[in-house]
């Protein structure tokens, strides 16, 4: 099994999968920053990153967390004015991040479409793109071979009824890039239209890869990315880790897997 191999968790529902998520993304910051002093998280938007953020405000380990030395960052980001309530980190803010002790220069929100590209989509990920690469100790310039984003800890994505994760949405232009890590998406099918993300390779960077997936209308999406298809027409499948590839899974969502995939017990 290499790291690439998705291993799976079925949960009973998606309340449980969320707070078993919540209490595994603590103790992974924990271990990190016991490990090397600080920890770097990778959030993403939708219902269940954002179910996992109310789990952790709601649970006394975070407590645990020294969350002054965590740098977060998002996996994708809709287009829109700073303050718009659909953007992913207003929601993030709103569950979690404005109840805990982080330090603002940690917070690594992508640009809004108020912001000083205005709404050049592509120079704001350029410049989100610029940010990663200083983070992880290589100017743009360089030319290093090295991907230019962090080692992240841990990066989630959660997982569309269409494969989707992140704003890399299945046959579009964004799932094919290889040489940027972040880029500007146009035409989304899931609304807003306008959109940042990471790409695959910048995904791939990270040392553990959660995918969340719960309820009904993500189980034909769970079946067909694990059962191999390329990332052009199920992304999901080419997210994954340098160290794990986790998918956190509700029985809803789990329930058109193969037999071969189930894991032998589910929580
Ligand atoms: O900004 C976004 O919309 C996302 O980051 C997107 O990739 C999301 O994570 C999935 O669509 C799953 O969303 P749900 O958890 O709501 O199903």
């Amino acid at each position: 099994m290499t790291a690439a191999t998705p291993q799976l968790v079925v949960h009973r529902d998606k309340e449980l999968m969320a707070q078993a998520a919540a209490a595994r993304l603590i103790t992974r910051i924990v271990d990190a920053q016991a490990a090397r002093g600080t920890a770097s998280v990778v959030l993403t938007g939708g219902r269940n990153g954002n179910a996992l953020l109310a789990a952790i405000a709601a649970s006394p380990a975070r407590d645990a967390v020294d969350w002054a030395r965590l740098d977060l960052w998002w996996g994708d980001e809709r287009f829109l004015p700073s303050e718009d309530p659909e953007r992913n980190v207003v929601q993030a803010r709103a569950e979690l991040l404005d109840a805990v002790p982080l330090d603002p220069a940690r917070v690594h929100a992508m640009p809004a479409s108020d912001g000083v590209d205005g709404s050049d989509v592509d120079a704001a990920a350029a410049r989100y793109a610029a940010e990663l690469a200083e983070a992880a100790g290589a100017p743009r310039s360089s030319g290093a071979s090295r991907i230019g984003v962090p080692a992240f800890d841990v990066l989630l994505l959660g997982v569309g009824p269409d494969t989707h994760v992140a704003s890399l949405f299945p046959e579009h232009p964004g799932v094919r890039e290889t040489e940027l890590t972040v880029i500007g998406v146009r035409g989304a099918p899931k609304p807003p239209p306008t959109r940042i993300s990471l790409t695959l390779p910048a995904i791939r960077a990270a040392r553990e890869v959660w995918l969340l997936a719960a309820g009904e209308d993500k189980a034909d999406a769970v079946a067909l990315a694990l059962s191999g298809p390329g990332e052009l027409q199920a992304p999901a499948s080419g997210a994954h880790g340098t160290g794990r590839t986790l998918w956190l899974l509700d029985r809803s969502a789990a329930d058109r897997l193969p037999p071969q995939l189930y894991p032998p017990a589910s929580a």
